[in-house]
């Protein structure tokens, strides 16, 4: 029997979790491998990680996201795209049927915080119904101490019930997979999928609803720090570099994905990592490599030889989307307390399937407001549901539309202002593709990345000239240590400069087209930051 099961389930009980079977509190990450295993749920590689399929859903489901629609929230979050509404009525039955599936099932409960820094902190119930996701949970969030876990209240609670299915005619969900938020009642029920990232990123949806309300400005980013104590942020879409290039042996990391921006400064929001590990190269990417290697990482859709056990990052057969989950202390030069300062330096990533951005750039404040509520990517296949196996052009509010639970603008203004209050430079860096287009071109190496993101961080490009892209108004440098000057400017690098030029007007109309819908609600000067297209005149 395993050790550490208490079958008090008091606190469950308030929270209307009758007769269940056995509760594991808090179990250890060992306990949880031995009960992982047990169930079938995974196995264990020959490198000590444990080893997960998420069935059919091996990226997040966009479409199955929905906030209740209730008096609290109502006129504040931002309807529409990205936030389905769903009535208090639906939400309730919903929710009974998940405690009546409940009755009877083993459950794993976590209780753990997000928000390294304690004035913002959420304490937050993590309930599964799987040991592989309580295991997660410890990896990804931030752990309370024994004292802190004895007076521990959940001020929201997560329940995820991966073998929980909706019925669409029942539930008023879209399929038979949901996430749901209930702002008032301070509860999220996730069914019908196994993804881990919809769990995290339901939480950053949460403080995204929360924390503006406390002039924090919460953000999809990673965040790392040089020897100097200069801090940098990453903003990106899924894909576009967060998590490969804030792990850097020669600064310390804060966090790979979420992140908060208070008076004081940056904090993480998590206490662990979520990576990509398709072709994950050992050689350019060794920090996140070692993770893969370790007892307690979590590895989902990873193929291993059934004979060995040894895994084959190399192997997409499951999915493009195989992902390692990790706590922060396995990257050796993490923060011990995900805090830091005030930036200097705002990256924001694109991975340009059109080969048509510079590989950096300089921004002014226009233009980083431009871009920001742009959030131009081009998505690679693999992260969510439905996305072929060509790259296509994404605009995706401020590089993560998805988990804004309230409207762009409000995110925008707060950005705005930090950037001019810090004076931070804001540099756009394309880690996508150069020489032509997705198909045609190469992507960019990670390794001039990194010496292009050296020279920014550093100062050293702020010694260099630089030239006026004519189509989008960028600072390009024309030099940067460590790379060809040709890299820097796209147009070189095609064999045709002037379908190099047809394809940047191109995306410079999709640019102005996609902004129409923000043109209204912000400055004129913000417009100007946008391409140059129609404004030669
Ligand atoms: N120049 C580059 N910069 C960053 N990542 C690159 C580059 N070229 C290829 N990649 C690959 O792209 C992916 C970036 O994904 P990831 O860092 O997980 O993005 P995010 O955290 O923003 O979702 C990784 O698989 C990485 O190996
Ligand atoms: C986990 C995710 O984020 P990212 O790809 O940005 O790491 C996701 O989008 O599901
Ligand atoms: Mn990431």
């Amino acid at each position: 029997m395993p050790g550490n099961v208490m079958h008090n389930n008091y606190a469950l009980e308030e929270q209307g979790i009758l007769n269940p079977g056995n509760v594991y509190w808090n179990l250890s990450t060992p306990a949880l491998y031995e009960e992982a295993i047990r169930r079938q749920e995974g196995v264990m590689a020959a490198e000590g990680p444990l080893v997960v399929r998420t069935g059919q859903h091996t990226g997040r489901s966009p479409n199955d996201k929905f906030i209740v629609r209730e008096s609290s929230s109502a006129n504040e979050v931002w309807w529409g795209k990205v936030n389905y509404p769903i009535s208090e009525h639906r939400f309730e039955a919903l929710h009974a049927r998940m405690l009546a599936y409940m009755q009877g099932r083993d459950v794993f409960v976590q209780d753990y915080y997000a928000g390294a820094d304690p004035t913002y902190q959420l304490s937050i119930r993590f309930i599964t119904e799987t040991a592989w996701h309580s295991i997660f949970v410890r990896n990804l969030f931030i752990e309370p101490s024994r004292q802190e876990l004895a007076s521990f209240v959940p001020d929201f609670t997560v329940i995820a019930l991966p073998n929980f299915h909706a019925k669409p005619e029942i539930d008023g969900t879209h399929s038979d997979v949901f996430i749901v938020l209930n702002f008032a009642r301070k509860l999220i029920l996730i069914g019908g999928t196994s993804y881990a990232g919809e769990i995290k990123k339901s939480i950053f949806t949460t403080l995204n609803y929360l924390l503006p309300h406390h002039r924090v400005l919460p953000m999809h980013c990673a965040a790392n720090v040089g020897h100097s104590g200069d801090v940098a942020l990453f903003f990106g879409l899924s894909g576009t570099g967060k998590t490969t290039l804030s792990a850097d042996s020669k600064r310390t990391l804060i966090g790979d994905d979420e992140h908060g921006w208070s008076d004081r400064g940056i904090f993480n929001f998590e206490g662990g990592c979520y990576a990509k590990l398709i072709r994950l190269s050992k050689e350019a990417e060794p920090e996140i490599y070692q993770t893969t290697q370790r007892f307690g990482s979590i590895l989902e859709n990873v193929v291993i030889n059934p004979l060995t056990r040894h895994l084959d990052l190399n192997d997409a057969s499951i999915t493009e989307n195989t992902r390692g989950a990790y706590s922060i202390e396995y990257i050796s030069n993490a923060s011990s307390t995900g805090m830091t300062g005030h930036p200097q330096n705002i990256i924001f990533l694109t991975a340009d399937a059109l080969g048509v951005l510079p590989p950096i750039a300089r921004l002014t404040n226009e233009q980083a407001m431009y871009h920001f509520l742009s959030g131009y990517t081009a998505k690679v296949a693999g992260t969510e549901k439905g996305l072929g196996h060509e790259p296509q052009a994404v605009f995706s509010a401020c590089f993560g539309a998805p988990f804004m639970a309230l409207h762009p603008s409000v995110y925008a203004a707060l950005l705005g202002q930090k950037i001019e209050h810090h004076k931070v430079k804001v540099w756009l860096v394309n880690t996508g593709w150069t020489g032509g287009t997705y198909g045609v071109g190469e992507r960019i190496p990670i390794k001039q990345t990194r010496a292009m993101l050296t020279a920014a961080l550093s100062g050293a490009l702020d010694e260099i000239p630089t030239k006026i892209n004519p189509v989008f108004g960028f600072h390009v440098p024309v030099h940067c240590p460590g790379v060809s000057d040709e890299l820097l400017t796209p147009r070189l690098t095609w064999s045709d400069p002037d379908a190099y030029d047809i394809q940047a007007h191109k995306l410079a109309e999709m640019f102005v087209e996609n902004f129409k819908q923000f043109a209204d609600g912000v400055a004129p000067q913000v417009l100007l930051g946008g391409p140059m297209v129609g404004k030669e005149n």
